[in-house]
């Protein structure tokens, strides 16, 4: 069995616009993963997404599931994926099981009120069986979103922005939910463009700027590598510039002349700290704390971004 359930190779797309929303995505989902897609509005997200599903044809490039041609096998990639759409659409009369029983339907698939029930339960969606869709809230509409793409069982789900717009507790259960889902053995990926989202639920992320993927890595190894950390003097009298003696640092002298700060990168061994305290010290310059502080993946995702912009 192919490690990738996903595989995305030279995709590329251009609207009928003449606007290139994906420039030659290479990219690999592995079975089993929670994987974030993270970019800025417009990267590109769900112009992806949509051309995995089917819902839009690409212009250049291949895409299997689970070892099919989403071209030539469409109806076995699709019945293999869940989609759930960024926009709250539902039929406002119809009730909860009728809603997500007829999505099963629409796969071609025999009815099977157990796995229905399954689903419905796990998203705490019992109780507002025989509800019609229009009495629901928000956050509740958004859960029968999820049971409908969950409906006929498939191996690989997408959740397009799962959490926008959703309240803080919304959040957490949708996160907690993702989590089991993941665990029952279904591949997740997730599109957003909340850092913390991706750095609270993914394995591995990849970061989409302008129709391009700037970089995947494994989330640990995303913050290893491109993480910096600084350091910060707060000094015992302000300084009006920076001595001569310091000037070989990479230092920056806040307005105000109390502060001095440090950046060096994580992986070096030798991050110079010795030395720039004993040079400090050497300058005449007094300081009373000292402070280290961690770039998040927020930061990491800004340089990226505005690298690839600039
Ligand atoms: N049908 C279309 N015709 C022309 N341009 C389009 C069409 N659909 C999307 N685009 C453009 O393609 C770009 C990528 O859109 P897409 O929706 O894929 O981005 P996204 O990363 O999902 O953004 P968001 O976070 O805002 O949903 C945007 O600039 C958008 O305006």
């Amino acid at each position: 069995m192919n490690e990738n359930i996903l595989s995305i190779s030279g995709l590329s797309k251009s609207y009928a616009s003449g606007f290139q929303a994906l420039r030659s995505v290479d990219l690999q989902i592995r079975r089993g993963e929670i994987f974030a897609l993270l970019g800025p509005n417009g990267a590109g997200k769900t112009t992806l997404i949509s051309i995995v599903c089917g819902i839009v044809n690409a212009s250049a490039g291949r895409v299997l599931v689970d070892g099919h041609d989403i071209s030539t096998d469409y109806r076995t990639t699709r019945s293999i994926i869940g989609l759930v759409p960024q926009e709250l659409t539902v039929e406002a009369f119809e009730t909860v099981w009728n809603t997500v029983s007829l999505s099963r339907g629409l796969f071609g698939l025999s009815p099977k009120p157990a796995h229905i029930e399954k689903v419905l339960r796990d998203l705490s969606l019992w109780d507002k069986k025989d509800s019609p869709m229009r009495t629901l809230s928000g956050g509740m509409k958004r859960r029968v979103l999820i049971a409908k793409a969950l409906s006929h069982e498939p191996k690989l789900l997408f959740l397009d922005e799962p959490t926008a717009g959703v309240d803080v507790a919304l959040r957490q259960d949708m996160w907690a939910l993702v989590r089991r889902l993941r665990d029952s053995g279904v591949t997740i990926v997730l599109t957003t463009h909340y850092i913390d989202e991706a750095e609270e639920m993914a394995d591995r992320i990849g970061v989409i700027s302008k129709g391009a993927i700037v970089l995947v890595e494994q989330k640990a190894e995303l913050m290893r590598k491109l993480g910096r950390k600084q350091l910060t003097l707060h000094l015992v009298r302000p300084l009006e510039k920076l001595p001569v003696a310091l000037a070989a640092y990479p230092l920056a002298l806040s307005v105000d002349g109390t502060q001095l700060t440090y950046t060096y990168d994580e992986r070096g061994e030798h991050s110079g700290i010795a030395q720039l305290l004993q040079d400090v010290e050497g300058a005449g310059i007094a300081f009373k704390d000292l402070q280290t502080s961690q770039s998040s993946l927020e930061d990491i995702f800004v340089d990226l971004v505005t690298e690839k912009t600039a």
